[in-house]
């Protein structure tokens, strides 16, 4: 399988977000990323469901939502109602995961868990099979612009290891700091959805970013 590209949307110019996703939809990106921050998880405020379903409204991709939020099983059904494909809630802010991931299932949603940088993957032992993505936090989650935490992609093989071990499908996404170099590094290392958001919207040229990621 490719790999796949989302772009995060948290770098483009929110003066003109029609432009942005427009730009995404006729891109050969896969998904678009979408993070929403509560200022209490992290010490930041992006945007919340009236700005989603917006998005959703002009989005022709995917929508892979990044919940930086607490409890965000309390949401499941307003990230359902804005269509979204992917639902992503860190392993920090759930006390119970795995109920979370079946509700998120239920309501016909993907599920995903997230890892901070400082959270071991020996921790997802016992629920890799049941989650269809792991999203490895490469920056510590809140801004976009960071620098790419070079330990990631060792995390990235040992979480490879363990979905292959216990062969389950579980996808591997990689945020934060993605550029064309890193994005290289954990290819290799085994990742197969690359969010980036500087990399894509800072560059004089988006579309030509992203179609290069693509074929990295
Ligand atoms: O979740 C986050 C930040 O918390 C990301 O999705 C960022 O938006 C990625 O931005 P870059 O590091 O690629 O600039
Ligand atoms: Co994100």
């Amino acid at each position: 399988m490719t790999h796949k590209i989302a772009p995060s949307l948290l770098s483009a110019d929110f003066g003109n977000l029609q432009a942005a996703i427009e730009m995404v939809n006729q891109s050969e990106a896969d998904w678009l990323h979408l993070d929403i921050m509560d200022g209490v998880f992290v010490p930041n405020i992006s945007f919340g469901f009236p700005v989603l379903k917006y998005v959703k409204e002009i989005s022709t991709k995917p929508l892979d939502v990044h919940l930086m939020i607490t409890d965000p099983i309390k949401f499941i059904k307003e990230i359902k109602g804005i269509g979204a494909y992917m639902m992503n809630v860190h392993y920090e802010t759930c006390v119970h995961l795995h109920r979370t991931v079946e509700q998120i299932r239920e309501n016909g949603m993907k599920a995903g868990v997230t890892l901070n940088p400082h959270t071991p993957v020996s921790l997802l032992e016992d629920i890799v099979s049941d989650v269809d993505m792991v999203l490895i936090m490469s920056v510590n989650p809140g801004f976009g612009g960071q620098k790419f935490i070079e330990h990631s992609t060792e995390k990235i093989s040992v979480l490879k290891e363990m979905i292959l071990r216990k062969n389950a499908n579980t996808l591997i996404e990689v945020d934060g700091g993605i550029n064309l170099d890193t994005g290289k590094k954990v290819l290799t290392a085994g990742a197969d959805i690359l969010v980036a958001g500087n990399a894509i919207f800072s560059t004089p040229d988006p579309m030509q970013m992203i179609a290069k990621l693509k074929t990295l």
